[in-house]
């Protein structure tokens, strides 16, 4: 497990928790290990501050005790949001959105197959309708999570109508998950924030829309953020995902990105693989990334 949690800070906090006291050098080394993690130096300072008054108020001197309380700070930092997915509607829509290349088409196919192994028909839209490559990517993925797809009738076609059909298609055959792809696009052009509003008023003609989970690739780590904001203002996102994590060392970007956002992350990409995405658990995340 070890190879596939590169994101962990077991290897920067070795040293310092083989030692047999606490002392300045302690500080320096967490410091230093949450920041090359990307917790972003505020976040960094809180949870140093936090430590270092519970070690005066408790006399903690033994090394092993504040690995457990890093531990207990960071899962109750990261448990103030709830991961829980709303698919409760039926059917169950979800648009998918984010920059290009975060991993949108990879994710919707292993979403797909996880609401497969629940048992679920799902269906997805193929509303990324610029590129023709896009749609065929997209029906591959649908292929290996034996879901439905829904593409456009020509290329170029209104992105919101392919969305509208698909809705329509799982309302007709009762399929209750929907999961829609949207083309990747930068914030900067406005006329395609634009358009994603008007797939959601669109699909809202037939019912709610569940989720609109935004893809945040781990690697590019907070500077990602800044990309996605304008989804954050625009597009309604109601949660997040965070892809490419098997290929990040930044697992400190996980708890910056929901402070730094105010919305929960939801599913956890970490590999390319069908099967390689998760929910997102606080209790885990803290175990696996402090060690
Ligand atoms: N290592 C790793 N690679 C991933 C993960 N998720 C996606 N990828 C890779 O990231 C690349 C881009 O993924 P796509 O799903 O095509 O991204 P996209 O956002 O749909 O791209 P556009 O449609 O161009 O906007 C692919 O090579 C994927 O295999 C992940 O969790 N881990």
């Amino acid at each position: 497990m070890a190879e596939r949690t590169p994101w962990s800070l077991g290897n920067a906090l070795r040293g310092m928790f083989g030692r047999r006291t606490i002392d300045e050098t302690t500080w320096e080394d967490l410091e230093e290990a949450l920041i090359t993690a990307d917790f972003g130096p505020d976040i960094t300072e809180e949870i140093i501050e936090e430590l270092q008054a519970g070690v005066e108020r408790y006399q903690v001197t033994d090394p092993r005790d504040l690995k457990r309380m890093l531990r207990e700070t960071i899962e109750e930092r990261l448990a103030k949001f709830d991961p829980t997915l709303k698919l409760s509607a039926r059917p169950a829509v979800t648009l998918v959105v984010g920059v290009n290349g975060v991993g949108k088409t990879t994710t919707i196919g292993k979403f797909a197959k996880f609401l497969r192994n629940h048992g679920m028909t799902v269906v997805v839209g193929a509303a990324d309708t610029f590129r023709a490559a896009a749609v065929e990517q997209l029906a591959t993925w649908a292929g290996r999570a034996g879901a439905l797809i829904v593409r456009p009738q020509h290329e170029g076609q209104d992105p919101a109508s392919v969305a509208y059909q698909t809705v329509e298609v799982a309302q007709r055959d009762n399929i209750p998950m929907v999961i829609i792809d949207t083309a990747g696009r930068l914030q900067t052009k406005g006329g395609l924030m634009d358009e994603l509003g008007k797939i959601r008023r669109v699909v809202e003609k037939l019912g709610e829309v569940s989720e609109v989970l935004l893809v945040l690739d781990a690697t590019t780590g907070q500077n990602g953020v800044s990309q996605a904001e304008a989804f954050i203002k625009y597009a309604g996102v109601t949660g997040l995902v965070v892809t490419k994590l098997d290929g990040s060392a930044k697992g400190g970007f996980v708890l910056a990105v929901q402070e730094r956002t105010g919305l929960p992350i939801k599913l956890i990409g970490q590999g390319e693989g069908i099967d390689d995405l998760t929910g997102f658990t606080p209790h885990v995340y803290a175990e696996k990334l402090v060690g």
